[in-house]
């Protein structure tokens, strides 16, 4: 049998991820038509290379379907409770840097920290008769931030994605996403709290703790990871 290495299958992370194994001997490259999910691993044998989202490789780490994959430590801590047990960083890739952070609207002058946002959402819910919400993908870690935080009079609103947008749509008056040039958060007149920073994430190589491996898989295993340091 093989190792099996998951990494994104598309967009910048899909491309600075080969970019970076070719850059360490093992070139990994899409085979067949640009919409077929199929690829191949040169420069080692007995690695298979699986094109996943990137938001299903943690889940495909933990449950030991893959031996090594490729996300941000974002994914994995949202996607994981006890991640620590379940995966181990090997090598953090230097490329998709990115902050996850809660940000409001820049035109409310009065709250830049989370102790305002704390007494914003009390005055909110006062005057509205509903929480104040917070738009996001990143539930867990939204709200162990928040619990940590002390402020509690929130609802969290599930947005997949176009974030930045849910305020000027009036879904949600605040927002915790992940920023990395700023631009995004800028062009829809938001402001990140001072306090704001939930964590800072980049794409790295993970190895699963629970995948199974005879033998033979744990040398290719070895070689690999000695190619990769
Ligand atoms: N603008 C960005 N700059 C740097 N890193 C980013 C940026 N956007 C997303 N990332 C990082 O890329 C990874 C994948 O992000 P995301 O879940 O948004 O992927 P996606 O492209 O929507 O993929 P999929 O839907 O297939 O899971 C995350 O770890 C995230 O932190
Ligand atoms: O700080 P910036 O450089 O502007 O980047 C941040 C944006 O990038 C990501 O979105 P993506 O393009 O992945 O789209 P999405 O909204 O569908 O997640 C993220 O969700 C932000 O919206």
């Amino acid at each position: 049998m093989t190792i099996k290495l998951g990494v994104p299958s598309k967009g910048r992370l899909m491309e600075k991820t080969f970019e970076w194994f070719a850059a360490r001997g093992i070139t990994l490259q899409r085979t067949g038509s640009d919409r077929e999910y199929a690829a191949a691993v040169g420069g080692i044998d007995g690695v298979s290379l699986m094109l996943l989202s990137a938001g299903e490789i943690p889940r495909e780490l933990a449950a030991g379907r893959i031996h090594l994959g490729v996300t941000g430590t974002d994914l994995i801590e949202e996607k994981l409770a006890l991640w620590d047990q379940l995966v181990a960083p090997v090598e953090e890739l230097a490329f998709g840097h990115a902050d996850l952070i809660i940000a409001v609207p820049a035109a409310w002058r009065d709250v830049d920290t989370l102790d305002d946002l704390d007494a914003a959402a009390a005055a909110f819910r006062a005057q509205h008769g509903f929480r104040l919400r917070i738009a996001t993908k990143y539930h867990r870690l939204v709200r162990e931030f928040l619990r940590g935080a002390g402020v509690a009079d929130y609802a969290l609103v599930d947005s997949q994605g176009a974030t930045e947008g849910t305020v000027k749509n009036e879904t949600a008056e605040a927002i915790a996403d992940i920023t990395s040039s700023g631009e995004t958060l800028r062009a829809n007149h938001l402001k990140i709290l001072s306090d704001g920073l939930i964590l800072k994430s980049q794409a790295t190589l993970w190895r699963s703790r629970t995948a199974d491996m005879d033998d033979e898989e744990r040398l290719t295993l070895a070689a690999l990871l000695q190619k990769l340091a």
